[in-house]
Order: C-alpha cells, then sequence, then structure tokens
C-alpha cells in the first residue's frame, strides 16, 4: 500500500464501491422469498430487461436454509453459451490495482474514471468485502470509536443484500454483530463490556421503532452529549443469536414494497444500532467508553415516474428527498475541511440527514458503500452514485475515543446495583447466620417463624447473577487476535460452510462459556435454557422487588427476639441503612424531577422548530407560486399602449 493512503482514510470518509453481478429474472423467479414479500403490496412482475432481478428477500436468519436463486444458477457466461456478455449489458469495469485505490472504467464510449478506496466487482464476496473493509471497523467500535457502515445506491443495485444478506451469504450486520462477540473472546483486554442493540426505521419522514411492538412517538432532540432519540426502545444484548432475534421480530415490522426496478424494495431507511459501553475491569472506578457501531440501509433513490403506484410514488417521493438531502449534507461537509469556514450543513431538513449527524459530522469512522448496477441503461444513476460516492471521499473524520467518568452509563449503573445488591446479600446473609446461632444458644424462641429464609437469599442471589449474565468480559485468556473467519473455528475446527456457521452460532450463543475462553458472565448462575434476557424495565422491577423483600427480611429479623441486645444494634444498623435509602429516593427523585423539566423544555423546543419548519416550507411553496407568477406575468403579451 503506498505511503498515505491509510493515513488519508483515518482522516477522510473511507467510500467503497460494489458493483452487483448481472442476474438474469428468469434464473430466479422461482425465488422462494417470505416474510417482507407477504406486507408488500401489489406486486408488478420485473422487466425481464437486462438483468433486473427478482429478490430473494429471505432473511439470513430464517430456517430451513434454502439456496439463494442465484447460487445454483448458470452465470450469466454459460447462459450465452460460453460466450462474454454484450460490453452494452456490462457497463462498468474495474482495474484493480493492488492499492487501496481502483478505477472503474466506462465501457463503450466515454471513458469515466473513478478512484475509490476499493472497488469491488461483480465477482467479489460479502465475506471478503467485509474482511477488507469493515472489519477494522468493527474492532474501533469495540476499541470505543463511534463508527458506522451505510450503504447508498440506486434501488435494486444490491444493498440489502450486502447489508442483511441470505441464509447462505451472510451480510454486512450478521457478519459484524458476529464480529463484535469474537472480538470479546479473543482479546486480552480484561474489560468489561455492555452492548445494548436499537433497531429504527424511517418511512416517510417519520422515525419507527422496529423493536417495539406498538407504535412509540420517537423525538429527536440535541444535548450536550450528541443525539437524543426519545422513546427509542434499547435491548441490552449477551450473544450475537439474541442480536438477529431482535432483528428477525424487527424486520417483520419494516415497510417494503414492489416498484417496478425491484419486487421487494426496501421502502425506508433503516438504522441498526450497536451500543458499547466499556471499562476496565480492574479498575472499579474507572471511566467508561461509550461507543457505537451504526449499519445503516438506505433506502434506494429512484427515479419517481418507475415507481408504479400513487403509494409507491409517495414513498419513492419521501426517499428520494431525503436522499437529495444526503446529498446537500454531503456536499456541504466535503467543501472544505475547516468547520469555521463551512457554509450551512442542512442537516435538519430530512429525518435521515439528523440521524445520521453524528456519523458525518466528523467525530465518527465512517465506511460509505455505494452500490452500483452493472447494467448500461442505468448509466445515468451510477454515475450519480459515483459522483456522491466522490464528494463524500472527502468529507473530514477526526475519530475520538469517548470515556466518561461519571454515573450517567449504564454500565457504571449496574455495576453499582450490583454491588449494592451483593453488599446487601452479604448483610442478610450474615445476619441469618446471627439467628441460626441465637437459636442454637436459646436467645431466639425455636417457635418463632419470623427468620431469613434461604428461599429469600436465594431471590438476592437469582437477583444478581441475572443483572451479572448481561456485563460481558473481554477474555483473560492469552489468545492470539481475531482474524477473519477465526468465528467459523468455534464449534468443530472443522472445515465449515455456510450452513455450519448457524449452527455455530447457535451453539455458540446458547454456550458462552467455552474451553477457549468465550465471554463468560462473572457470576455461575444462569437462567433456565430457552428462557429470554431480561428487559431494562424487568431488571428494575426485580430490583425493586428484592429491595422490598430485603427490607421485609431485615423486620421480621428484628421483630423475632427484641430483648437481644445484639438484636438492638441491628434495629439501629436498618434505622441507618434505611434513613441512607431515603436519602438515596430524595436524591433520586429531586434528578428525577430536573430531568422531567429538562425533558419538558427539549419537547417545547423540538415542537417550536417542528412549527417553524412548516412555516418555512410554506414560505418557501408560496414564494415559488409567487415566481411562477412573476414569469407567468413576463411572458404575456405587453398591452397595447
Ligand atoms: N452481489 C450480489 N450477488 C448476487 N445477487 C445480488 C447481489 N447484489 C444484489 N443481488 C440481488 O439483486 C436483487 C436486488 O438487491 P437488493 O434488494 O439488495 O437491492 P437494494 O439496493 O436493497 O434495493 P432497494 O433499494 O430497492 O431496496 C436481489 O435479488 C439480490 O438478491
Amino acid at each position: 500500500m503506498p505511503e498515505g493512503v491509510e493515513e488519508e482514510r483515518k482522516k477522510h470518509v473511507e467510500v467503497c464501491v460494489r458493483i452487483r453481478p448481472l442476474v438474469i429474472t428468469s434464473e430466479s423467479s422461482s425465488s422462494f422469498f417470505q416474510g417482507k414479500q407477504q406486507s408488500a403490496g401489489p406486486t408488478s412482475p420485473a422487466p425481464a430487461d437486462l438483468g433486473t432481478p427478482s429478490k430473494s428477500r429471505k432473511s439470513f436468519l430464517r430456517k430451513p436454509q434454502i439456496p439463494r436463486p442465484w447460487g445454483k444458477a448458470k452465470t450469466p457466461d454459460e447462459k450465452n453459451n460460453g460466450k462474454p456478455p454484450s460490453p452494452a449489458v456490462y457497463a462498468w469495469k474495474t482495474i484493480s490495482d493492488d492499492t487501496a485505490t481502483q478505477s472503474v472504467d466506462l465501457v463503450p464510449g466515454r471513458t469515466h474514471t473513478y478512484t475509490l478506496d476499493h472497488v469491488y466487482g461483480p465477482e467479489a464476496t460479502t465475506e471478503a468485502l467485509f474482511d477488507r473493509s469493515v472489519l477494522g471497523l468493527v474492532h474501533a467500535a469495540m476499541d470505543g470509536y463511534h463508527t458506522s457502515v451505510l450503504a447508498y445506491g440506486q434501488t435494486s443495485t444490491g444493498k440489502t443484500f450486502t447489508m442483511t444478506g441470505t441464509p447462505n451469504h451472510p451480510g454486512l450486520i450478521p457478519l459484524s454483530i458476529q464480529e463484535c462477540f469474537k472480538y470479546l473472546k479473543h482479546r486480552k483486554q480484561g474489560r468489561e463490556y455492555l452492548l445494548r442493540v436499537s433497531y429504527l426505521e424511517v418511512y416517510k419522514e417519520h422515525i419507527r421503532d422496529l423493536l417495539a411492538a406498538s407504535a412509540v412517538p420517537i423525538r429527536l432532540f440535541d444535548s450536550n452529549d450528541g443525539l437524543v432519540i426519545k422513546g427509542l426502545q434499547e435491548e441490552v444484548v449477551t450473544s450475537p443469536e439474541e442480536v438477529f432475534a431482535l432483528l428477525e421480530e424487527g424486520e417483520a415490522r419494516r415497510q417494503v414494497g414492489a416498484t417496478s426496478m425491484n419486487q421487494h424494495s426496501s421502502r425506508s431507511h433503516v438504522l441498526l444500532r450497536l451500543w458499547i459501553e466499556s471499562r476496565a475491569e480492574n479498575e472499579p472506578h474507572g471511566s467508561v467508553r461509550i461507543s457505537s457501531l451504526s449499519l445503516v440501509d438506505l433506502a434506494g433513490s429512484e427515479s419517481v415516474r418507475l415507481t408504479g403506484s400513487s403509494e409507491r410514488r409517495e414513498e419513492g417521493h419521501y426517499i428520494n428527498k431525503s436522499l437529495m438531502t444526503l446529498g446537500q449534507v454531503v456536499y456541504a461537509l466535503s467543501e472544505t475541511d475547516d468547520e469555521t469556514k463551512r457554509k450551512h450543513v442542512p442537516y435538519r431538513d430530512s429525518k435521515l440527514t439528523r440521524l445520521l449527524q453524528p456519523s458525518l459530522s466528523g467525530s465518527a469512522q465512517v465506511v460509505l458503500l455505494c452500490c452500483i448496477s452493472p447494467i448500461a441503461s442505468h448509466l445515468e444513476e451510477s454515475h450519480n452514485t459515483f459522483k456522491f460516492a466522490c464528494r463524500a471521499k472527502k468529507i473530514p473524520q477526526k475519530a475520538k475515543i469517548q470515556e466518561v467518568k461519571d454515573e450517567k452509563t449504564m454500565l457504571a449503573a449496574y455495576i453499582e446495583e450490583i454491588e449494592d445488591l451483593k453488599q446487601q446479600l452479604q448483610e442478610a446473609r450474615e445476619q441469618q447466620e446471627e439467628f441460626r446461632r441465637l437459636m442454637e444458644s436459646g436467645g431466639v424462641s425455636t417457635g418463632s417463624t419470623d427468620t431469613v429464609s434461604d428461599e429469600e437469599v436465594q431471590e438476592l442471589v437469582n437477583a444478581i447473577s441475572t443483572m451479572e449474565r448481561l456485563i460481558l468480559k473481554s477474555s483473560t485468556i492469552s489468545t492470539p487476535r481475531a482474524k477473519p473467519g477465526d468465528f467459523f473455528d468455534l464449534s468443530d475446527g472443522q472445515g465449515d460452510n455456510d450452513d455450519d456457521l448457524v449452527d455455530d452460532l447457535m451453539a455458540y450463543a446458547s454456550n458462552p462459556t467455552t474451553p477457549n475462553g468465550a465471554i463468560s458472565a462473572k457470576s455461575s448462575f444462569a437462567d433456565p435454557p430457552g428462557e429470554s434476557p431480561a428487559s431494562n424495565a424487568d431488571i428494575q422491577m426485580e430490583l425493586e422487588r428484592i429491595q422490598g423483600l430485603l427490607g421485609s427480611v431485615l423486620k421480621k429479623r428484628i421483630s423475632g427476639g427484641a430483648e437481644n441486645a445484639e438484636l438492638e444494634m441491628l434495629r439501629k444498623q436498618l434505622q441507618k441503612q434505611q434513613q441512607a435509602t431515603n436519602l438515596g429516593k430524595a436524591d433520586s427523585t429531586f434528578l428525577q424531577a430536573q430531568l422531567d423539566e429538562k425533558n419538558k423544555l427539549l419537547m417545547e423546543v423540538s415542537k417550536m422548530l417542528e412549527i417553524l419548519e412548516e412555516r418555512q416550507a410554506r414560505l418557501e411553496e408560496e414564494n415559488d407560486l409567487l415566481r411562477r407568477e412573476i414569469a407567468l406575468l413576463r411572458r404575456q403579451p405587453k398591452a397595447e399602449p
């Protein structure tokens, strides 16, 4: 790799292009898609023109695994009886030069050359793309950097194929998620991690939470810590399988419809975000790193005239408008590296750009993946995509590790709660022990039922283990750094195929503690098999229940043998504890009130902004109207004097 290229990558958004292979419609028309197809509107058959594909929308998660339609099909060369395809069909070729840049030439006619960080030709696999362009980013996310992968391109160019994939060809999302957990297994770091996932889509300028069973209003706010997405559900996850299960649920709620270009076109932009909080294990009060891995599958741009029914046209209008705003944002950002000299960046003009603001504004490491159709009839759109890609390549980025020292992070809050519960458990056990000793010495009547039961203590133990299970520890066993493909060696050490991969995942997820030093929760107590992990709300409820339980346990203990001096001491301890609890409650009530106040304020500001935005839109429309009227008036012949 020539000197300076790596340097440039770090300072600017990394941009790759993937040219999808030609897929002949008739070969894949017997595809097996489910799920999204059912929610699709009336479908129109894809034209059997220059390779417009039908789509297998079968998620990589679903079983039984059926080979993708093009997998065992003939290659275009075979279809043509061995003759090479017409250059009018294959419009692009990549020029590989073994460096981080490659060129793509337009054939035939005028030649255009675009130089980007990497160009993946039709023969490139998603795995190769992942290894070369995304793996490092995933590691950076686990190391503490905010990172994003965005798939951009005209409709039907393979964005969803690249991001989500199929059972046999997992996309960048499953590969990245696996890599995160593999990283925990292989990294000799001694850090503890808390991972959370959110999944949303932007459909017709509305943000929809794909993890929420029912629609909840989602609002965006700016805060000192960056963009806040209020109302969005986040789930704590402890294995790839848990993430995949959430994605499968979310995918069923997605907006998908048929266009004349793609029978199962994504009609929304989709954002999967993995939040990563980590802290050195040997520094109980050390700072917490907060980072994120955002995986974005953008809806495809398309010519409105191609999109069929009025519903599709309306969706297409929203999609194109938000992509146009994205183009304007990219344009403004690419103008100069100097933020002070930069013109207004219109992040606020669409929900998509608002959501992508943290990724694009320079504090994240970004890989932009532009997908291109190989066919000549899409040259215009492909040129636009290339131009967008070249612009985006100029966007500066200065990603930094973000560390916080306060208790705002979930990881710190969880660890503190666990410590607290452990303290309470120890006290309960000591008191139980004390009670036994008193009974033996005759200080308490043996008929008394007011004692701490083993079940009650066990409840505390279970609560602690439930919380501990959610905190993942990177292995402290000395193993080499994870390399591409390591994940596939987890189970039997034999050559794995794609089917094995899914099985490996299942096995790995259901038994995370392996002799190789895989992810392990600190506690030896595990949930019964088949039980899903507790949600945040469940854990909170469980905590409150346990706190209540502890209070009643202590009360019982006191009333059991009041005459004893030691009990008097215990009573004082309990009083102190209750005072401390009351103080804590007062503190949190105060903080909650402040938080509510702040939220109220933010809500009002956001409402005002919306009103202003609407007003601005109205004024712009009126302006347009006036301009058109003036133009009309000018065109009218002047009256005779
Ligand atoms: N690299 C590839 N190899 C084989 N098939 C591919 C590849 N890329 C895309 N396809 C196939 O092309 C079709 C369209 O791809 P896909 O749905 O991923 O496009 P898209 O860009 O997400 O479209 P939209 O924006 O409309 O959602 C699908 O049938 C997909 O399986």
